[in-house]
């Protein structure tokens, strides 16, 4: 691929930037993808869409073997906050996680392949709904997915943390079970000056906001990695009404599912507890739970050993991550593996102000270019 090829797939990321929508309702973003993917040769491709995503398959010459590379299409429900001219049109909505420049990458990977098919079939898995509620579980259960299903599966993230120029991934855990928290308090409103006769969510919600805290802390051993956070309680109209109901919503991370299942029945034990404790009504809503994301070993090392010595980039061996990622669901039943891709920002994913440093894009691009025709046999 050439160089202004490359460098074009940042002006695609940017449109991509400027068009963020939530799981399972990324419908501009498929017909932008299937549009570009429409100017592409056709000789060897096939295309099939299942909700908003889109599976391409670029036929190998030979064709004994399949192999896969995954991006995922979704943004987030938040107001952007860049310094970019090319910002979310969408109001309260953001590609803050960098999904904008996975499927940039995806699609420069897949404009090469098009026009130069290998030996393998290569699969290119666009996916929705990363965020929630978990696109690739039900992805993978479909006819088109299992009829294309890759013998190895591949994909990465973008990192903040690291430098561009550098990967970081490791064999093993790379990333954590997730499972959503919703608690829903149901108690009696009144009147500011009546506490006595009204069952106030206020305190009730505050106090099992306190409890829940104390989980990890003090029931999950400290050689476990286990966290419980809150990340949004919705509670009352006005300043002078006692508030009957309350929500919280939060997210569990753990590196074992059994970790997972301990931490579930303290939450349940305690909720249980507020109910009869503050004489309210409590409800449990677990949401969408990820499973880990588990790389294969050995195709791991042998990647960050080739990709150190042959891909230009330098390899950081790194530690599990706490965040989650429905591509678990793909790597539990596909060898493959996940990588961080180093974009240098200072704000963290999720963050208002997340700028990735576009120089990463085709340094990726040329990376997977180079890995999948190596391994294309
Ligand atoms: C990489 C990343 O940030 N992933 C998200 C995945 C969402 C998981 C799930 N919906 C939850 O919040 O539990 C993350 O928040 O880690």
């Amino acid at each position: 691929m050439s160089t202004s090829n490359l460098h074009s797939m940042i002006e695609v990321r940017r449109h991509l930037h400027q068009i963020p929508e939530l799981g399972f309702q990324e419908w501009k973003t498929q017909r932008y993808l299937l549009d570009f993917i429409a100017r592409l040769p056709q000789d060897y491709l096939e295309v099939k869409t299942w909700r908003t995503g889109i599976l391409v398959r670029v036929q190998g010459t030979v064709g004994k073997r399949t192999l896969g590379w995954r991006a995922d299409m979704d943004g987030l429900p938040l107001t952007e906050e860049t310094s970019y001219d090319f910002s979310s049109r969408h109001p309260g909505q953001m590609h803050a996680c960098g999904h904008d420049m996975h499927m940039a990458i995806g699609l420069g990977i897949l404009s090469h392949f098009a026009n130069n098919p290998v030996k393998d079939h290569l699969l290119f898995i666009f996916q929705p709904a990363e965020e929630g509620p978990g696109g690739a579980e039900p992805m993978l259960a479909t006819d088109e997915f299992t009829r294309w299903k890759p013998d190895q599966l591949f994909g990465l993230h973008i990192g903040p943390d690291y430098p561009v120029g550098t990967i970081a991934t490791r064999p093993g855990i790379l990333f954590a079970n997730t499972s959503e928290l919703f608690i829903d308090l149901v108690g009696t409103s009144g009147h500011a000056s009546l506490p006595h006769r009204a069952n106030d969510m206020v305190i009730t919600a505050s106090q099992l906001a306190m409890q829940l805290q104390t989980i990890v802390s003090r029931n999950i051993d400290p050689l476990d990695s286990a966290i419980l956070t809150l990340g949004k309680v919705t509670i009352g109209t006005k300043q002078n009404i006692i508030p009957g109901s309350a929500r919280l919503e939060g997210t569990i991370r753990t590196l074992s599912i059994d970790v997972m299942d301990k931490i579930k029945e303290r939450v349940s034990s305690l909720v249980h507890g507020i109910e009869i404790g503050f004489q309210c009504k409590a409800s449990i809503d677990w949401g969408a739970n990820y499973c880990q994301v588990t790389n294969n070993e050995a195709l791991t090392r042998s990647f960050m050993d080739w990709a150190g010595s042959k891909g230009n980039v330098e390899v950081i061996e790194c530690r599990e991550a706490m965040a989650g990622e429905d591509f678990g669901y793909f790597l539990k039943e596909i060898p493959g593996f996940m990588f961080w891709l180093g974009v240098d920002t200072p704000y963290g994913l999720h963050h208002p102000q997340l700028e990735p440093d576009e120089e990463a894009i085709p340094i990726a691009i040329r990376l997977m270019i180079k890995y999948l025709e190596t391994q294309a046999q």
